[in-house]
């Protein structure tokens, strides 16, 4: 008994050994990747004034080949993530990148801003989408992360009216897993919750849920789920709906976990800013498109599409701002707009819209 307790502490001493080895190896092998990063910021700076020194495409070419790399045992999702925090730090030494980001703090739009540049990024929490997009535009911050679609509850409106009157482009797109959490403060008595705060898409998005275990509790909806859970500080007879960074800001203890209606539920969020990205090898446009009101209008806008074989991944109307009855699309297609085939489908579309603006070809979602 004691000899094999005494070899088994020798074994832990020889694998933490072992341990501290390889953790060597991989600092040193980080610092060289970190100089190397700072010599590709002297190749762009001697580029001129606007170098551009975060390029989407070739983290997303980064983050795929750590997961194609991965042999296990850890999952291709978590040695990527490790990557992104890597490269975070990495382009942080290049010039440190600002980002604006639907607020308060402890949003899922915060979660998404953080998954997409890692947490060497400097961001700062906005209280409107049109914030977002004004910011960026004034050169505030070099790029914006917006919410643009719920798989439960749709399309986010206020977004896609933005690229209206916007000049922005978009240069991701990040998808994150919803998951909300009913949570309380320490002094809320869970048997007298007369109250439920969380946003409107929140809500929405686990009213099963709600009509099944609270069904005649109120449901206020406030304009953000981080803000539900700082109103629920204090109140002992209210809950709030929402994700783990809320319940972890503001403290407070979930008493039930992932009440989403769906397990897939999941929302959208792109990346916008003003730079043009190249195309990484597995890419997405997405485009905006005002068709004349005219019988076929949809058909005509569709047809060069199906003839070159796109993959039309997304179209919304939206009421047009210019005049009543009026629409304007949102499509968003596989590929890169630089791309012969979508380049030519492009041509033939811009020819019969009266108008198609592209709004940008991005790399696909990685994480
Ligand atoms: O390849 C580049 O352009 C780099 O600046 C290096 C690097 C990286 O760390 O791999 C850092 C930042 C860029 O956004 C992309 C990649």
């Amino acid at each position: 008994m004691k000899e094999e307790t005494v070899s088994g502490d020798q074994r832990l001493l020889e694998l933490r050994n072992r341990i501290d080895n390889i953790d060597s190896e991989i600092a040193r092998l980080i610092s060289e990747r970190a100089s190397c990063a700072m010599e590709v910021a002297e190749v762009k700076k001697a580029t001129g004034e606007d170098a551009l020194y975060y390029r989407p495409e070739r983290e997303a070419q980064v983050l795929r080949q750590a997961m194609e790399r991965n042999t296990g045992p850890l999952t291709d999702e978590e040695m990527a993530r490790l990557f992104r925090e890597i490269m975070s730090a990495c382009l942080a030494l290049e010039e440190p990148v600002k980002v604006a980001y639907l607020g308060p703090e402890g949003t899922f739009t915060q979660q998404a801003a953080l998954k997409h540049f890692g947490n060497s990024a400097q961001s700062r929490p906005l209280a409107a989408i049109d914030e977002v997009f004004r910011e960026v535009e004034a050169g505030a911050v070099n790029y914006g992360v917006v919410p643009v679609e719920n798989s439960t509850e749709g399309v986010i409106n206020h977004t896609l009216d933005n690229f209206m009157n916007s000049n922005l482009s978009i240069c991701g797109e990040v998808e994150l897993r919803i998951h909300h959490h009913l949570m309380i403060s320490d002094v809320t008595r869970p048997e007298s919750i007369t109250r439920i705060y969380s946003h409107a898409q929140s809500l929405a998005q686990c009213r099963k849920w709600l009509d099944a275990h609270y069904p005649n509790v109120e449901r206020v909806a406030v304009s953000s789920n981080a803000d539900a859970a700082r109103r629920v500080k204090g109140e002992w007879n209210a809950a709030a709906i929402a994700g783990d960074m809320a319940a972890e800001l503001y403290g407070l203890k979930v008493l039930s976990e992932k009440i989403e209606d769906r397990p897939d539920n999941s929302t959208r969020f792109l990346i916008i800013g003003t730079q043009r990205v190249p195309a990484s090898g597995d890419d997405k446009t997405s485009l905006m498109v005002s068709m004349r009101n005219a019988p076929g209008a949809l058909h005509d806008m569709l047809e060069p599409f199906r003839r070159y074989g796109i993959d039309l991944t997304r179209v919304e109307t939206r009421p047009s701002q210019s005049g009543n009855w009026t629409y304007v699309f949102f499509v968003d297609l596989k590929g890169h707009c630089d791309t012969a085939d979508i380049a030519e489908a492009l041509k033939e579309v811009g020819a019969c819209a009266s108008d198609l603006k592209v709004l940008g070809s991005y790399p696909r979602g990685v994480l």
